[in-house]
């Protein structure tokens, strides 16, 4: 498969293909579109309905009781964002959306616990904590899987992003679009790029999601049942000197006929350790491919960034 030929987003097999392979394939897909599809990924099913089956189940509780864990307190790290609060940087109306975000639960003595504040979790519903506990750690192995493969297709370690990815400040977001009215302003979630390394996205099987590719045409993303989709973030791109492209994405309306259908997804934003300064990689610079960005340390791009999304405050 050369990149020429692709114009659709493969879904790659992580078991079918052996490593080289994979890593060779899923890198063109990165360079060609800043996304890819994965299917054998290895994350139990069961798993992943109990998430989005509970994700249904904290959504329908009362606003009043949703704000009790309002995300405000810790930079929307944790716990709930309501209804039109995220807008997407530089856009012009706040999205159409509420979520939940998980993050890493680092013991209070660890160096990095400032940058990480603890989980919140919903009272309402004791089995919050133990399943997507579990969801975050499948999403973190499979995770450096997905690493280990871009690594290999960069030219580096297999193992070059394990030490930058230990336990950095990766946040599992549960989203819920609401059903849409014909005379609603904005859109489910407008064009942006992901600020982390990379993201893998679950649980977008209702129809919305687009990716800008490289003609600037909007191309539908539309994963089968049970696949992962995969994208390049700001932080890769800057890692890799724009040579994976941190794709632009955005979750249009629904049209008349699914207006009043809901819709969840699960993305997993993997983030690098906050101390880790992201600067072009040296296999990623040449005369005629200069750096791009100054380097910066994780933290301090994250924090720049949260503040463009309407997160936290200046
Ligand atoms: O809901 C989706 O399918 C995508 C969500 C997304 O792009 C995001 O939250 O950054
Ligand atoms: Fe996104």
């Amino acid at each position: 498969m050369t990149q020429s030929v692709l114009d659709q987003i493969p879904v790659l097999s992580m078991t079918e293909l052996d490593r080289a392979d994979f890593a060779a394939a899923f890198g063109a897909s990165f360079r060609r579109f800043g996304f890819a599809m994965v299917r054998d990924h290895g994350m139990d099913p069961a798993l992943i309905e109990e998430g989005l089956a509970l994700t249904r189940r904290f959504f329908a509780l009362p606003e009043a009781v949703k704000t009790r864990y309002d995300a405000r307190s810790n930079s929307g790290q944790r716990g709930y964002t309501a209804f039109g609060r995220e807008i997407a940087k530089g856009g012009r109306e706040n999205d159409l959306k509420e979520f939940w975000h998980i993050g890493r639960d680092l013991s209070a003595n660890d160096p990095l616990a400032g940058t990480m504040p603890p989980n919140v979790w919903p009272e309402e519903l004791p089995e919050f904590k133990p399943v997507f506990t579990r969801l975050f750690a499948a999403f973190d192995r499979i995770g450096a899987a997905l690493l280990s493969a871009i690594a290999l297709h960069l030219g580096l370690e297999a193992d070059w992003f394990d030490d930058p990815a230990r336990n950095g400040n990766s946040i599992l977001r549960l989203l819920h679009y609401p059903p849409v009215s014909p005379d609603a302003p904005g859109i489910r979630a407008g064009s942006h790029e992901d600020i982390n390394l990379i993201t893998l996205l679950l649980g977008a099987e209702e129809g919305g999601l687009e990716l800008k590719d490289r003609g600037g045409h909007w191309l539908p993303v539309v994963p089968p049942p049970g696949v992962l989709v995969i994208n390049v973030g700001d932080m890769l791109q800057r890692l890799t000197n724009h040579v994976l492209p941190s794709t632009s994405h955005r979750v249009v309306n629904p049209p008349p006929e699914r207006r009043g259908i809901a819709r969840y997804s699960m993305p997993f934003f993997l983030h690098l350790r906050p101390d880790f300064v992201i600067d072009a990689l040296p296999q990623c610079v040449s005369e005629n491919h200069p750096r791009r960005d100054p380097p910066i340390s994780a933290n301090d791009y994250l924090k720049e960034r949260l503040v463009e999304i309407g997160l936290i405050g200046k």
